[in-house]
């Protein structure tokens, strides 16, 4: 089964979002002025049973809706006693209109004089203490670097004790690429509406958003048919097998191209980490110099060896031989942990690729021997992982990557040009598959770029890949059992993780 989202977790640009928002407007019927009710009413209702005994909220206010958010949130709030300062960063001469009308609305209900409004930064006299600071200076519509009073609004924020909760993005974060835009709010909370936006996940983003709470408004879902990004956690993404032998699939059979002198341990893990999951089989092929690391090393594991004794990594006289072994029974690849970077190798690599016609895992040094190739066109039918670090998937591409928003478009067209699946390691981790959705994760997969880990989880990608899982789902698969054996670590111990952790 491929991956299927849950409303809860699309991740939209400012773009899609704007466009949502506006189609709802107009063909629904839905007004602007609804939609923020319903906006500022649930993160109201959060913040009251999050934070029971507030007695005070500061409210930072730009001009647009995400003003208007901010002063439903405040009508609400006051009608539980709980008194509202606002600061309007623009004055209130030019508000959005149904900005305007929730500030008359919130004048309205001050029946008990809870109300404090200043006009302007310089107006506000910065006395006083609150429970919350609620960001209501800029959502979607930031269109440039903050300047002048809003700078000041942020900086100062950030500077003050209580927590900072913001509406539906932080200020100064870019909805897009999660730049921050000359300075951002540091928020403790943040009350995503209609949808989580890309920025909350990339660069700074997931440093600066605090928790996010997601908000649902009244979009018809086919509205959202744009989004091709998602967020992936576990309360969504079925479990790993938690005991290994237990798996419905356990005669999955995945074959394991691995090791060259020297590199033996990176195919150790990563058989290691493939059998903890319960596969019927796996298969080690491997040059017969290095057979008996491997009888020491793995004996639950079949040794297919290739080549002559003196042998100690593939070369291009090994391909007949693989491509036999390859056919004695169904199953799946993964190619490349501790294969060595020799010419020979190489050549082998890309010869073996052209043939094969198993699904492939493809990780480490023949990703290396595939980018320097460039045939990124893999036999028809045949579906294949590909599993980059940083570095690696730097290489596949001649224009730097330098940010998280590059790397997301990057993985997302390169996927679907080449009808493949990525699994592009960093934080956020990416999946960019063959139809040019993206999946990320909202936990440091970097923890996979490390020597060892990485096989591991090449590992766990194959052997759900040989279960019989999609693709992406394998790669999903692979990173939620990462995340769970990475929380319990944490929980635990200090410094970094040893592969072992988490095979
Ligand atoms: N997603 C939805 O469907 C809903 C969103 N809501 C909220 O509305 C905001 C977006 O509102 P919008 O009016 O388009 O934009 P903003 O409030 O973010 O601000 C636009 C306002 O600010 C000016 N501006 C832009 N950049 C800067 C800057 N660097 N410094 C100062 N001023 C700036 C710009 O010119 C405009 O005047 C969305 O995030 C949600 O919070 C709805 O309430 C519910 C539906
Ligand atoms: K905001």
């Amino acid at each position: 089964m491929m991956l299927q989202a849950p409303l809860s977790h699309y991740v939209l640009t400012a773009r899609q979002s704007r466009e949502v928002d506006r189609k709802t407007i107009e063909e629904m019927g839905i007004d602007g002025f609804t939609l923020m009710e319903i906006a500022g009413s649930s993160a109201a209702k959060a913040i009251l049973s999050d934070r029971p005994g507030s007695s005070h909220g500061l409210y930072l206010c730009g001009k647009g809706n995400n003003a208007g958010d901010a002063l439903v949130v405040g009508r609400y709030l006051m009608q539980h006693n709980i008194a509202a300062t606002l600061v309007f960063l623009s004055g209130t001469g030019d508000l959005s209109p149904d900005a305007e009308k929730n500030l008359e609305l919130l004048r309205e209900f001050d029946s008990r004089n809870q109300l404090t409004i200043f006009e302007s930064w310089g107006a506000f006299d910065q006395s006083g203490s609150w429970d919350f600071i609620i960001d209501g200076m800029l959502g979607t519509g930031l269109d440039s670097e903050l300047r002048g009073d809003y700078l000041k609004g942020v900086q100062w924020a950030n500077k003050q004790p209580a927590p900072v909760l913001s509406m539906d993005i932080p200020t100064g974060l870019h909805a897009d690429t999660g730049e921050s835009m000359g300075a951002c709010i540091r928020a403790e909370q943040t009350f995503a509406f209609g949808g989580r936006k890309q920025g909350h996940y990339l660069e700074e983003g997931p440093a600066r958003t605090g928790k996010i709470t997601y908000c649902e408004l009244p979009f018809p879902n086919h509205f959202k048919s744009s989004c091709n990004t998602f967020l992936l956690d576990e309360s969504w993404v079925e479990r790993p097998p938690a005991q290994p032998g237990r798996h419905k699939y356990a005669s999955g059979v995945l074959y394991i191209i691995a090791g060259s002198e020297g590199l033996t341990g990176a195919a150790i893990l990563a058989a290691q980490s493939a059998w903890a999951e319960g596969l019927g089989a796996v298969i080690i092929v491997c040059p017969r110099g290095l057979l008996s690391v491997y009888e020491h090393n793995l004996p639950s594991i079949i040794k297919k060896p290739v080549g002559d004794t003196s042998d100690d990594h593939f070369k291009p006289q090994h391909l007949s031989h693989t491509l036999e072994i390859l056919r004695e029974k169904e199953g799946v690849v993964l190619l490349g942990p501790g294969l060595g970077r020799q010419e020979e190798t190489a050549s082998f690599v890309s010869r073996f690729l052209s043939r094969n016609l198993r699904n492939t895992v493809i990780d480490a040094d023949a990703l290396w021997a595939l980018a320097r190739s460039g045939q990124w066109d893999k036999p028809d039918d045949t579906q294949w992982i590909l599993t980059p670090h940083p570095g690696e998937l730097s290489r596949f591409t001649d224009h730097p990557i330098t940010n998280d928003y590059q790397r997301l478009n990057f993985v997302r067209t390169f996927s679907s040009d080449h009808h493949i699946t990525i699994l592009s390691k960093g934080m956020p981790g990416i999946i960019g598959t063959s139809s040019g959705t993206c999946y990320i994760t909202n936990y440091n997969t970097r923890y996979f770029a490390r020597a060892g880990n990485g096989d591991v989880l090449a590992g766990k990608v194959g052997a759900y890949l040989a279960f019989g899982r999609a693709p992406d789902d394998s790669c999903a698969g692979g990173l939620l059992q990462g995340k769970q054996k990475l929380d319990r670590y944490l929980e635990t111990a200090q410094g970094l993780p040893e592969p072992r952790d988490f095979i």
